[in-house]
């Protein structure tokens, strides 16, 4: 039977000590936990915040520094003794690590994300941990709006992940601030994100040392459902937390269904495996049902086509010259072009076609740049 593949995200939190240093204890039992779970077959990548934490006292801070180069600087100190205290921790299991050093760029670039892809299934295949950050010297947003979390739900896509566990100082999702209000309910599981729970969920974060708080790992989870990888956001203690995580009995919240799974592959090729054959320009009404209210592109919502293009074939879907989503067309480029701005009953009556979809919403996956304008 095939490895199911996992990738874990550890954020700061997870990985400080009181005086936002590197913990080295906690990253010692992050490492057991992740041996653990690979010794049960299950492949891994990692997704791991500290650099800031583990560099900016060498650096000469007394504490974390608060601006941008300051942090920036400290992550270039520090990347290296996280990847050094990863590789030691890992070696004591006889487990071989690897560094990649990502920005959220390369996953609009083809060329440099098929690159990644290739690396990545490379080092799985020789059972390697990859163990990827943000490179914090080109790129602040991570450093600004905690995009390690956005990072691996990208990196799940790509590497057609089964699961995306992100772990935190807290076990999972509520309906407020459990830090600032009392009352606060937890999700333990949900079967979608919906509109209201990622407005109602702001960006505080728990502690001095994470980014981003909970509306990023939320962001990124609906990234991740979009490409049909489940998540898990929670905590855990102990060698075993990655496993009961996966044996469904994690601290924390579950987000996603089973019938996720079955698009995972179709989507994940769309997204990132799939030639664009055209694209199709669509008017403001199909482009919001699209985007925020989760619904297939009609007949009735385009405006122009350009390329040729057959039935199957994966296009881009554009609004005012931005991608906003890649789907895989039911109707070839001339028939979209009789059919555009019709209903879907006129269409039906005129078509041999048993769907009135120009692309179903099973077939369409929103664009990168797309995912960071939720609200
Ligand atoms: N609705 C919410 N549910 C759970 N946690 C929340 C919520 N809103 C804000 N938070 C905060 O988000 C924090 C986790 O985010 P963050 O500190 O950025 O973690 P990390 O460093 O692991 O990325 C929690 O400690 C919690 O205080
Ligand atoms: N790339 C930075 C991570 C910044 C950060 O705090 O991220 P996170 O805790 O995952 O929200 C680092 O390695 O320190």
């Amino acid at each position: 039977m095939a490895k199911k593949r996992i990738v874990v995200k550890i954020g700061s939190s997870s990985l400080t000590n009181k005086n936002g240093g590197l913990d080295l204890i906690k990253l010692k039992e992050h490492t057991a936990a992740i041996a653990a779970l690979k010794k049960q077959n299950y492949e891994v990548i990692l997704i791991s915040s500290g650099a800031v934490s583990a560099g900016f006292y060498d650096l000469g801070y007394p504490t974390r520094p608060v601006t941008i180069a300051g942090k920036q600087a400290a992550a270039a100190v520090g990347q290296g003794l996280l990847i050094q205290a990863y590789t030691d921790e890992f070696r004591t299991f006889n487990m071989v690590t690897s560094q990649l050093l990502l920005t959220k760029d390369v996953f609009s670039n083809e060329t440099q994300y098929s690159n990644v892809y290739s690396t990545l299934t490379e080092l799985l295949k020789r059972d390697v941990i990859p163990i990827i950050n943000e490179n914090d010297t080109v790129a602040i947003d991570e450093l600004t709006f905690g995009d390690n979390d956005m990072l691996s739900a990208l990196v799940s896509g790509l590497v057609h992940a089964d699961f995306l566990i992100m772990l935190t100082d807290i076990n999972g999702l509520y309906d407020k601030n459990p830090n600032t209000d009392p009352t606060a309910k937890k999700y333990d599981r949900l079967k979608s994100l919906s509109k209201e729970i990622l407005q109602q969920t702001k960006h505080e974060s728990g502690s001095k040392f994470g980014t981003g708080g909970m509306k990023s790992k939320l962001l990124a989870a609906k990234t991740a459902l979009s490409l049909g990888v489940k998540v898990f956001v929670g905590t855990g203690k102990g060698e075993d937390k990655l496993i009961r995580i996966m044996q469904d009995d994690g601290d924390g919240t579950y987000i996603g269904e089973d019938s996720t799974k079955s698009l995972r592959k179709q989507k994940q090729w769309i997204a990132f495996h799939s030639d664009i054959s055209g694209s199709i320009h669509v008017d403001k009404g199909a482009s919001e049902a699209i985007l925020y209210q989760g619904k297939s592109l009609l007949p009735a919502g385009v405006q122009s086509v350009e390329g040729t293009f057959s039935i199957g074939e994966v296009v881009d879907i554009v609004y005012n010259d931005s991608i906003i989503a890649k789907g895989q067309v039911n109707y070839d480029a001339e028939d979209i072009i009789k059919f555009k701005g019709e209903a879907s009953h006129i269409v039906m009556e005129q078509s041999a076609n048993e769907r009135p979809e120009v692309v179903h919403r099973d077939r369409l996956v929103l664009s990168i740049e797309e995912a960071y304008n939720y609200e």
